[in-house]
């Protein structure tokens, strides 16, 4: 609702109220729309002044809404133009955020106050909408087309500084902004509203207008990756410049509503509801985030600084946590402590943009050591030395030795056993996996896993650190390769066969690239470098010294095996580093990929010598086997417990790897796609090739499909836990 109370002699008073973010849900709009009227009607009312309740002002429309039947309820457009046309002068008071709807009241409002720690924005273009409440039209008015198509196409929140810089507030205030406002308000009581009414202002000319939004389209077309949302917001700004402001309400109302049909806003509005959902983790035997309570860390170490470990320092110290980094010895320490401080000194700089400071030249808040010993007090230690069972067993017993008792142990790998880790220390309850995914300071993803005697305090106390770092941590289950490298095997496996039956690398790349993904299974492996999965294969026996002798080529245990990477590595090419992978590269450390006439003809002897007989293979199929099987282990790691719901599944791929968001995530994209036909082409597939495990339909997909194709948000009523892993 919004309560409406007179603020000063002369001012009323309209504040939001809905907890926990003053969501504009159809009770809220109505009273807004009452309150308003009531202040119009009433003589001794000079001024009115709207705030949210709860040091918010408010996060837009109630997202949940839009999904809802009766959407269609009390309209947020008339009732801004309500207060724009209001004879009385209305202030807004920002404080907190004035987010997406929010902000278009604030827009309406003739001034506006913010509070210096405000944020404001319009994220509308995240969740597959645009600002439909006649905010892109206002806000190209108020600060000009590049700021206004900027904040709208990124959906960025702003800081109440720059806010002002733009001239989107009025004023910015450290005191009590209600206060600030209402005083402002009996200030300008009198003065011409006219020139403070949006809808009635031209829009900021450019001299070259039409050159600047052609380079903005081929920008934000770019950027998209296949979004629909950021074009479309980028056409209802261009129609700002184009039309009068009641055609331009008109085209934003049209491309508002193609949005909302299109698929892509449920999706993206399912994925923002899925990130919430995972932070309230639980675990198959019942332990869950509303009976446990995080330990606080002030101080934590990082062993190893790799490409991981430096990252990781990064988050740490960006989020004011002071840390210990610790190496083996004095060289690598040294190189470490520099690479640390670049990548510190460039984040310094993005957040000096952002008016804000970072501090990491103070040894109490940032310390390079190699002795373990100085480790005795930390509340936290991640270690993020290279994935070798033997090397991170000896760290963790001398750890268990040397951190005080009620220390967290948290180890950063991307698929080892946690419990087998855990088991040389003496406290494994405390130890858990904590998957950092590089570059570790900046991707959002933190894979949470817990062994066997994990205890539910170190999962609240890591989830709790993942919020902390500003990153999105999800709680699974210990089994190899957790959840996302364990989906990604079989999909990167698909995409090795295809090439070995006959398509290219490239091709296989361009599929998913236009499927939404940022980058190709085979671009990535050269990104990540080849000969990461080579060191693991080789440690599993399945390639190198251990492989016992007569194992045939393309067979390991009775399953197909493509040796194709393996050969890729004893040629050594380890991808980009090289110089040379899957592509070519104008020189070792090079980025941009090129098809290798080289790799064709070693593709085509391999074949030969295989007696492989090629055939064409269409897109369909390219996408349909590497996106099925990713999904088809999905279903298993659900069966099993490894992940509480689909959503983990979906969070996971959206912020560890380049899923496209606007389809949801794997599990959200078969649940579009329908349970049954992507049962019966898993089945079509696996006919094809039946020694290839990965195709063989899971057992949970097909009860679901036997039970109907149930909604995705009902899947886990149909589980029968087949392992409890905790
Ligand atoms: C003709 C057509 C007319 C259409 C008119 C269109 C109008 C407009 O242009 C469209 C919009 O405004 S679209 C909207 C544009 N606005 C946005 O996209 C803003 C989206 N929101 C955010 O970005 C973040 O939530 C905040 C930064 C607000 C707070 O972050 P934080 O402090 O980390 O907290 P947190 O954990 O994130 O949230 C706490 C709880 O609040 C919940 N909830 C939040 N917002 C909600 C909403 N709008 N709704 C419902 N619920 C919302 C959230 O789910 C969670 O619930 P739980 O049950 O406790 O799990």
């Amino acid at each position: 609702m919004a309560q409406y109370a007179r603020g000063a002699a002369a001012v009323a008073v309209i504040r939001l109220h809905n907890p926990p973010v003053n969501a504009l849900s159809l009770t809220v709009l109505q009273a807004l729309e009452d309150g308003l009227k009531r202040a119009d009607a009433d003589p001794s009312v000079k001024a009115v002044m709207i705030c949210g309740e709860n040091g918010k002002f408010s996060a837009g429309a109630d997202i949940r809404g839009f999904s809802s039947p009766k959407r269609h309820g009390v309209p947020l457009g008339p009732i801004i133009s309500l207060i724009e046309r209001s004879e009385k002068p209305v202030v807004a008071a920002i404080e907190g955020i004035a987010l997406g709807g929010g902000l278009e009241v604030a827009l309406g409002c003739h001034y506006r106050i913010a509070h210096v720690k405000a944020h404001m924005g319009f994220p509308e273009v995240t969740i597959g909408l645009l600002p439909g409440a006649e905010g892109t039209q206002r806000l190209p008015r108020l600060i000009g087309v590049p700021a206004a198509l900027d904040i709208i196409t990124t959906g960025r929140h702003i800081p109440a500084t720059e806010a002002l810089k733009l001239g989107l507030v009025d004023e910015v205030v450290e005191e009590n902004t209600v206060e600030a406002a209402i005083r402002f308000a009996n200030k300008v009581i009198g003065q011409p509203l006219g020139p403070r009414r949006l809808s009635l202002k031209p829009v900021p000319k450019l001299p070259n207008m039409e050159a600047f939004l052609s380079e903005a389209l081929v920008k934000v077309k770019k950027q998209a990756h296949g979004c629909l949302a950021p074009e479309l917001c980028f056409q209802a700004v261009k129609a700002a410049t184009e039309q009068p402001f009641a055609d331009g309400v008109r085209k934003e109302r049209e491309l508002f509503n193609i949005l909302l049909t299109s698929g892509q806003a449920q999706a993206l509005q399912y994925a923002f509801f899925a990130e919430r959902e995972v932070q309230k983790w639980t675990t198959p035997n019942g332990a869950s985030w509303k009976s446990t309570s995080p330990q606080p860390i002030r101080k934590a170490a990082v062993i190893g600084l790799g490409t991981m470990g430096r990252g990781i320092v990064t988050s740490l110290v960006k989020a004011n946590i002071p840390v210990v980094a610790l190496e083996q010895n004095v060289e690598y320490l040294n190189m470490g402590r520099k690479a640390v401080m670049l990548l510190l000194e460039r984040e310094a700089m993005k957040m000096e943009q952002g008016a804000q400071t970072l501090d990491f030249h103070n040894p109490a808040r940032l310390q390079f050591t190699v002795d373990f010993d100085v480790l005795h007090d930390v509340d936290l230690v991640i270690e993020a030395v290279f994935e070798n069972m033997a090397l991170k067993k000896e760290i963790f017993h001398k750890l268990s030795r040397i951190c005080k008792p009620g220390a967290f142990l948290c180890t950063n790998t991307s698929a080892l056993n946690i419990d087998e880790i855990a088991s040389a220390t003496s406290r494994p309850h405390q130890v858990i996996g904590t998957h950092f995914f590089s570059p570790a300071h900046v991707m959002r993803l933190l894979e949470i896993i817990y062994g066997h005697h994990t205890s539910p305090t170190a999962i609240a106390t890591a989830v709790q650190l993942a919020k902390a770092l500003k990153k999105v941590g999800v709680v699974v289950g210990n089994c190899f390769g957790f959840v996302g490298n364990r989906m990604m095997f079989p999909y990167v496996q698909q995409a090795v066969f295809l090439v070995e039956e006959g398509s290219r690398p490239e091709a296989v790349d361009q599929v998913l690239e236009d499927f939404g993904f940022k980058i190709g299974p085979f671009r990535m492996s050269d990104l990540a470098g080849l000969d990461v999965g080579w060191r693991s294969r080789k440690g599993q026996g399945l390639t190198g010294a251990s492989l016992p002798p007569g194992t045939p080529a393309r067979q390991r245990h009775g399953h197909r095996y493509s040796p194709l990477p393996d050969l890729l590595c004893e040629n050594s090419r380890f991808g980009q580093k090289t110089g040379k992978g899957w592509y070519q590269y104008e020189k070792a450390g090079g980025r941009t990929a090129k098809p290798d006439p080289w790799l064709h003809n070693f593709l085509a002897q391999y074949r030969d010598t295989h007696h492989i007989k090629t055939r064409f293979i269409d897109q369909e199929e390219i996408l349909e086997r590497c996106l099925f099987s990713l999904i088809n282990e999905g279903f298993d790691i659900l069966a099993e417990g490894i992940a509480a719901g689909p959503e983990h599944l979906d969070v996971i791929y959206i912020n560890g790897y380049g899923w496209p968001k606007h389809r949801g995530g794997p599990m959200f994209y078969a649940s579009t796609i329908g349970l049954p036909r992507i049962l019966a082409k898993l089945q079509k597939y696996s006919e094809a090739h039946p020694d290839v495990p990965g195709l063989q339909p899971s057992a949970f997909l097909k009860k679901l499909v036997a039970m109907g194709n149930p909604p995705l948000k009902e899947w886990m009523s149909y589980q029968s836990r087949q392992s409890n892993k905790l």
